[in-house]
């Protein structure tokens, strides 16, 4: 299988930005066994204005100029972190920085898409980002989520796994509903299920559950399933990729 993994910010980092090492101990060596098993797989990594704002111990920053020093500082955090562990398991990781010109532009998209299969080939792992440091609101994706959904689209991958703080889809979200439901299983995403999804709460994360349903509509149309995780138990990945019910499975439409 040629899977995708998004992982988010709150998996990767506690509340301060430094780096939380057992979950992202745990991911990487789960991800190096999958590999090991013969799958394909591709890292969408968030953490880089986090883990930035962490390493230059300054608070989650809000104005243009600070995230963007912060996501340079954080990325080589980051590939740091993800060249280190995954060595560990004789994986090579290979960064790729991305706005979404590379996917609006089909000359520039078929590059992306070149340079993508060519690491897969060659038996790399390709960890992109958003490339913070210069994209503007304009030119920018936006969320990761998104993004995952869209490298998931163009390479043609069997699966997306979004890992993320909480464990799934619920009824509402769990932080302010209490007695909120999971959903084990969407077969259509109907506005009854885009209405349920709201924003984050946890000072890290980007989009909520929000850019998650938005992530779902690009994955699923392309035919591709998507599975909401927590990513604070990594090996539930062994359970996805075995089309276990973990988390919520949308499936993707054929
Ligand atoms: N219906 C819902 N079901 C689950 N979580 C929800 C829902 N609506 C909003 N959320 C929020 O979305 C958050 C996850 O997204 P986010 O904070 O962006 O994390 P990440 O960094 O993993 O992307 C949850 O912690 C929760 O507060
Ligand atoms: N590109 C940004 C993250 C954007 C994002 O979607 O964050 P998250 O909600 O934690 O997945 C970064 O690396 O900090």
């Amino acid at each position: 299988m040629r899977i995708v993994v998004k992982i988010g910010t709150s998996t990767l980092a506690h509340a301060g930005g430094r780096l939380n090492i057992r979950h992202t101990e745990e991911l990487v060596k789960t991800l190096s066994d999958l590999k090991n098993a013969g799958h394909e797989l591709i890292v969408v990594s968030s953490g880089a204005i986090g883990m930035g704002a962490g390493k230059l111990q300054i608070a989650r920053p809000k104005d243009m100029p600070t995230k963007q020093a912060a996501a340079s500082v954080g990325q080589c955090e980051l590939m740091y972190t993800y060249d280190r562990l995954f060595s560990a398991y004789n994986h090579t990781v290979a960064q790729i920085l991305v706005t979404r010109e590379d996917f609006d532009r089909v000359t520039r998209l078929e590059n992306l898409q070149n340079t993508i299969y060519r690491l897969l080939q060659l038996g790399a792992i390709p960890i992109i980002n958003e490339n913070d440091s210069v994209a503007t609101e304009e030119i920018a994706v936006g969320d990761n989520d998104t993004m995952g959904a869209l490298v998931a689209k163009y390479a043609r991958a069997d699966l997306l796994v979004v890992l993320s703080d909480i464990d799934g889809l619920y009824t509402a979200d769990p932080h302010t509903h209490p007695d909120a439901k999971r959903i084990e299983l969407v077969e259509e995403i109907t506005p009854e299920i885009d209405a349920l999804a709201g924003g984050t709460h946890s000072g890290l994360g980007t989009g909520g559950m929000a850019t998650k349903l938005i992530a779902a509509h690009i994955a699923t149309g392309a035919g591709v399933d998507m599975v909401i995780a927590n990513g604070s138990c990594p090996s539930l990945l062994y359970d996805i990729v075995e089309g276990k019910p973990v988390g919520t499975r949308f499936l993707g439409r054929h």
